[in-house]
């Protein structure tokens, strides 16, 4: 018989097809306690689970006592609570590197649409207020050779560095955990504090996962480090950056602008504040979210999930302690 699984997620057709040949796969539209409430006997019964964006923790976990693996369709696993799946010996499956180079470029799209004002003044054109030669009032500032400062030097980090060196002349600086050698070498990244970061860059640009130690890392006193001329960009976890603290510093000018792919609440709520300043760009948490790339994280999640199930794991895994 095959092992029973929950997708939460929809998927190609030529993936579900996949993932049908290896398991029995039951599709629920989310994780909710009403959906858990109303199909009891199925999450009782799974042995994996695929999909994404939603909580997996210990209150979850009391309904799949069968639950061998976890397999999210995203490289960001912060709405899992992975101590609580090890020690329960359950498998969690990421999908890191097919979405890295797609995730750099929001993070530049954010960058050069923050600083050369692409959105505001492409609106001023639609509204019909483009009746002569453009003033001061309309120009934006420079991105190359202008200093880039990145916080989470990982993948996608590195990729960004790359785009800002290679493509736009820019100094990078970076603060990490360590030494980040390929960086240093690659792409003449300078290794210096948070503070030294935020005072000398250009661009913030925020590549984090959300952790205990990067929650609410950047707020008020961060942000008064930074240049008033400064932007601060972030493609990594909203709460990475104390929202209200943002917008205060947005509104008194403390910071220039900002470019976010992510926020404390998503959807961002249509009262946000942030909806109603001009110097804000705001995405809908579209890192990795291109045909190509999001086909990618969901072929490599059902690949994961296949080998997480089958005790066949070479890579991907969260939690590799558990496959001991
Ligand atoms: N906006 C999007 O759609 C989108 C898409 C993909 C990933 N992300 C986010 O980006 C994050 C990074 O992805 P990645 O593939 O580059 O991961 P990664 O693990 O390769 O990189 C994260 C880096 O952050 C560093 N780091 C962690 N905690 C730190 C701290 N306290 N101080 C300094 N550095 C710290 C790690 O050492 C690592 O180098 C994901 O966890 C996810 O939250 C967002
Ligand atoms: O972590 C990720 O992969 C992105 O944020 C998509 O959720």
């Amino acid at each position: 018989m095959k092992p029973p699984v929950i997708l939460y997620k929809t998927l190609p057709d030529d993936l579900l097809t996949r993932l049908e040949s290896h398991f029995t796969v039951t599709q629920l539209k989310d994780l909710s306690p009403e959906t858990i409430k109303q199909n009891a006997q199925t999450f009782a019964e799974a042995e994996g689970i695929l999909g994404s964006s939603e909580k997996v923790d210990k209150a979850f976990l009391e309904h799949t006592p069968k639950l061998r693996a976890a397999s999210t369709v995203s490289v960001g696993y912060d709405n899992f609570d992975v101590e609580a799946l090890t020690e329960r010996q359950i498998v969690l499956m990421h999908t890191p590197t097919v979405l890295t180079e797609t995730v750099a470029d929001t993070m530049m799209t954010l960058v050069l649409a923050t600083a050369r004002r692409a959105l505001e003044v492409a609106e001023r054109v639609k509204i019909g207020e483009w009746k002569g030669s453009i003033g001061a009032d309309w120009f934006g500032i420079d991105v190359h050779h202008k200093t880039l400062g990145i916080l989470g030097m990982g993948r996608i980090g590195l990729a960004l560095a790359q785009r800002a060196h290679f493509g736009f002349n820019m100094p990078i600086l970076y603060n990490a955990r360590r030494h980040h050698q390929e960086a240093e070498d690659r792409f003449n990244a300078r290794y210096c504090n948070l503070d030294t970061l935020l005072a000398e860059s250009d661009f913030v640009c925020i590549s984090l996962p959300l952790t205990d130690e990067t929650y609410h890392l950047i707020g008020a006193e961060q942000l008064a480090k930074m240049k008033s001329s400064a932007i601060l960009i972030n493609a990594g976890r909203g709460p990475v950056v104390d929202e209200k603290a943002l917008i205060q510093a947005l509104v008194d000018g403390t910071i220039h602008a900002a470019g976010l792919d992510v926020f404390e609440q998503e959807p961002l709520p249509v009262d946000s504040p942030l909806l109603s300043l001009p110097n804000v760009v705001a995405l809908p948490h579209i890192g990795s979210a291109t045909h190509e790339t999001r086909y990618n994280m969901a072929a490599c999640a059902v690949d994961n999930l296949i080998a997480a199930l089958s005790g066949k794991v070479k890579e991907n895994c969260v939690n590799p302690q558990v496959l001991k």
